[in-house]
């Protein structure tokens, strides 16, 4: 199995992935057919900035699993193409924000100090002591523009050198922002009050040219910094408004075409501080991305969760040990569930008891039916499976109790087609397998296992042992056998977990005898 990376990353994420046995072939600055062609039998790309990910890109990768960026911003990526497509996009959400905070805040010296320009007059020979006067942080007021992870930190370590904190963010509560002491504003406000503004927006349509003319025109007399996205500032009126004296000075760490071009007017002002996007690249940040994309990518690729996949529904990383378990569990109840139902299904019903009601469930339901599906569609996964729901006409209800009779969290899929209907209910003990605990109302205890046998039968004497006669003749090992009945002499159904496969002809040989109603094999590993 192929990655391909066509941004540089640090080692630590390239052997990662080596050591899981993939083929990794990097690739940096290509693009084009050769992108196209590089990326054909990939079955994951890990990016940063520098490549864009296009629906046509997408097109040309029949073998995609994941698309990996390692770091924060994904507007280099077509997401909605790539749902389609029903491949994965994760990022590293955590790993490099400090490396973008602590820049942001070396801007803010270094556009406040004119540190650049005087540096370059010294080292081209000029002592130009007499012609900065530079401006204090110290009680002055940040006007933080995006109050998320990077805001927040560069939020602590400016508030921590003296600055007062206004912020503009209408997607975050008041209570967080005084928590951090900082005060929530309209941006007019912001950027009337601020002394310095930095903005830490990510890059979507309601934030491009977010700051143009009329609102730089409210910093006057203040400083801008942007290292977050180009494109959230509009770059000529900044060029014009730090050049006629509008604004002090700006610094700039991104772009809105990378690299910047020679000609940018932005090059042109003596007081726009800029660097190559630099925000990112620490060592320490460019291990952490790295080494979580490659993660996420194994992840991907073994058809597990995927910790920050941002078109698929993820888990909180404090939440995951409590949720992971019941992800693999509803995928085999979903799995069992459809095989078990005969004919078309309109509605799946999945249904949480006790502990794991408390939980964010949408990965646990997402993953039921990727189970119910997978024999029928391989290509389906968290990113799709609801989608697939939807194709196929399948209602979707989750339902949540608090109630788990004995145990401490159920999960029932329940496939539905009017009154024919099919549930199977599991659960997780703790430090073991997950266990089936009932199918359609018989209380059974199976361990899910690559091959298994339901049979509905007759409450006779001798129907187990004729099942075990059969599979035995044909070399079919019993590796765990289950008995639920209703009532004695009623109707009873039987779980076996088998080491093979069953073949047609036996299922045939079995419901051909009078004491069993039905008999169904049910294949649980990934193919
Ligand atoms: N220069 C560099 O190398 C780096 C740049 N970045 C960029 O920094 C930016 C922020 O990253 P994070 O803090 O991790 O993202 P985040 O998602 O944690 O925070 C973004 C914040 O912006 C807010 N926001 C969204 N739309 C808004 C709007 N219209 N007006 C005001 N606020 C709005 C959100 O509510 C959120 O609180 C991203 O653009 C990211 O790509 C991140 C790391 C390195
Ligand atoms: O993580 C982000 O959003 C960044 O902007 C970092 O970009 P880079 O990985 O250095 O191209």
């Amino acid at each position: 199995m192929k990655v391909l990376v066509t941004d540089p990353i640090a080692d630590a994420g390239l052997e990662r992935l080596d050591e899981a046995g993939f083929i990794v072939e990097t690739a940096y600055d290509i693009e084009g057919e050769a992108l196209r062609s590089a990326i054909q039998d990939a079955v994951g790309l890990v990016v940063r900035s520098g490549t864009e990910v296009t629906a046509d890109l997408l097109a040309a990768a029949p073998e995609l699993v994941i698309v990996g960026r390692a770091g924060i911003g994904v507007d280099n990526i077509d997401i909605d193409a790539a749902t389609e497509h029903g491949v994965i996009v994760a990022n590293a959400p955590e790993g490099n924000v400090r490396a973008a905070a602590e820049h942001t805040v070396a801007m803010a010296f270094a556009t406040a100090r004119s540190i650049p320009q005087a540096h370059s007059r010294l080292k081209s020979g000029e002592w130009a002591k007499g012609e900065y006067l530079g401006t204090e942080l110290n009680n002055k007021t940040l006007g933080i523009v995006g109050l998320g992870r990077v805001g927040q930190e560069v939020a602590r370590r400016l508030n921590s050198l003296g600055m007062d904190l206004l912020a503009y963010d209408p997607y975050i509560g008041a209570d967080r922002a005084a928590a951090l002491g900082a005060e929530l504003a309209e941006l007019d406000t912001v950027l009337e009050r601020a002394d310095i503004a930095t903005v830490h927006t990510p890059l979507t349509p309601e934030t491009e040219g977010l700051i143009s003319e009329p609102e730089l025109a409210k910093l006057e007399g203040g400083y801008l910094i942007n290292c977050a996205r180009g494109g959230i500032i509009d770059e000529s009126a900044l060029a014009e408004a730090v050049a006629d004296g509008t604004l002090n000075g700006a610094a700039l760490d991104v772009f809105a075409d990378e690299p910047l071009s020679t000609d940018s007017p932005l090059l042109a002002v003596e007081n726009v501080v800029v660097t190559p996007h630099l925000g990112a690249s620490t060592e320490a940040a460019q291990e952490n991305v790295a080494t979580s994309i490659a993660d996420q990518i194994v992840a991907a690729t073994n058809d597990e969760p995927v910790m920050n996949a941002l078109n698929a529904p993820s888990i909180d990383a404090s939440a995951f040990p409590r949720v992971e378990p019941y992800i693999k569990l509803s995928e085999t109840a979903g799995r069992i569930a459809m095989q078990l139902f005969d004919g078309r299904a309109n509605e799946a019903h999945v249904e949480y008891a006790g502990d794991i009601a408390g939980e964010e469930i949408d990965i646990v339901t997402a993953s039921a039916l990727k189970g119910m599906f997978r024999p029928l569609e391989p290509q389906v996964n968290a990113v799709n499976a609801p989608s697939v729901a939807e194709e196929r006409g399948i209602d979707v209800i989750e339902s949540k109790t608090q109630q788990a009779e004995d145990f401490q969290s159920l999960v029932t899929v329940t496939v539905r087609n009017g009154e024919d209907t099919i549930s199977v209910c599991g659960t997780q003990f703790t430090g073991s397998d997950p266990r089936i605990v009932r199918i359609d109302g018989y209380r059974v205890d199976a361990i899910p296992h690559g091959h298994m046998l339901v049979a509905r039968n007759y409450d006779r004497p001798g129907v187990i042992g004729f099942i075990g006669t059969v599979l035995g003749d044909h070399e079919i090992n019993i590796a765990g056998m289950y008995n639920g009945r209703e009532t004695i002499g009623g109707e009873a159904l039987t779980v076996y977990s088998l080491d093979n496969e069953i073949p047609k002809e036996i299922i045939e040989q079995l419901e051909a005898d009078e004491r069993i109603i039905r008999a169904k094999y049910l294949a649980l590993n990934n193919q």
